[in-house]
């Protein structure tokens, strides 16, 4: 975009110092798939998006100062399933405000929205009620939607409690978890959720078993032996 100032590649090559993510997204145009979504990520500005993508993408954690993502970027992961290749196409958008209106233009073309609070920032929660608003405005009408609590790692400074997260969630009838892009835990469960669902979505068959997202994360969990999550 002519106007940016800091994207996901700006926050890498702070990290590492290094054009890393160009070289990446040039190999991964040729990499093989069978079938593509578009995924994106909403929420607060610092809810953490960047981070989640990065510890999808990468396995690691950006650290360090919060430099705001600037419009919208992307970034590109095949995962496998039931021998399938599925890409996710997955779209980082700037939590601020003033970039509302670039980020809208990109709402209806994505198959999945992955929406973000901080469970240590209040105010993210309280504004998930309009992200949703904005989601049904803008959003194809069954886009797939998981709401993330981030920063699961700072117990201490939480102030959004699990309760509260999974309350909202049932509300709207979506699947709901804690992640932390810091730790990784959770992050790889959601992608792999949202892959799954909208594999089915788009190949279910009709004598094929019905897909139940719920039953997949709690499935996945008890073999992790790892969190709690919710689905509704
Ligand atoms: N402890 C902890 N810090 C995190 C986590 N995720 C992100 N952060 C930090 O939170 C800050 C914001 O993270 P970003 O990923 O840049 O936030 P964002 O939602 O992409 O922000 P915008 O680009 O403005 O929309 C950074 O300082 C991160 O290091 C997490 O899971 N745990």
């Amino acid at each position: 975009m002519s106007t940016r100032k800091a994207s996901l590649t700006d926050k890498q090559q702070t990290k590492n110092g290094t054009s890393k993510y160009v070289l990446e997204r040039c190999a991964s145009i040729n990499e093989y798939y069978d079938i593509a979504f578009k995924v994106m990520l909403l929420g607060d500005s610092a809810v953490g998006k960047t981070c989640v993508l990065v510890r999808f993408k990468d396995g690691a954690f950006l650290g360090g100062n919060f430099i705001a993502t600037v419009g919208i970027d992307f970034r590109n992961k095949v995962v496998d399933v039931d021998n399938l290749k599925v890409k996710l196409q997955i779209w980082d958008t700037a939590g601020q405000e003033r970039f509302r209106s670039v980020t809208h233009a990109y709402y209806r073309d994505a198959q999945a929205l992955l929406l973000l609070y901080d469970i240590t920032n209040k105010p993210s929660f309280d504004n998930i009620r309009a992200w949703l608003t904005e989601i049904h405005d803008y959003a194809q009408k069954d886009v797939v939607i998981m709401l993330l609590g981030n920063k699961s790692d700072l117990a201490a400074e939480r102030v959004v409690k699990t309760e509260e997260g999974e309350k909202l969630a049932k509300e709207y009838g979506v699947p709901f978890m804690e992640t932390s892009a810091k730790t990784g835990v959770n992050v790889e469960l959601a992608f792999h959720a949202i892959a799954r669902e909208l594999k089915h979505r788009a190949m279910q068959q009709p004598n094929d078993p019905k897909f139940h997202i719920h039953d997949y994360i709690e499935s996945q969990k008890q073999k992790s032996g790892c969190c709690r999550s919710s689905v509704w």
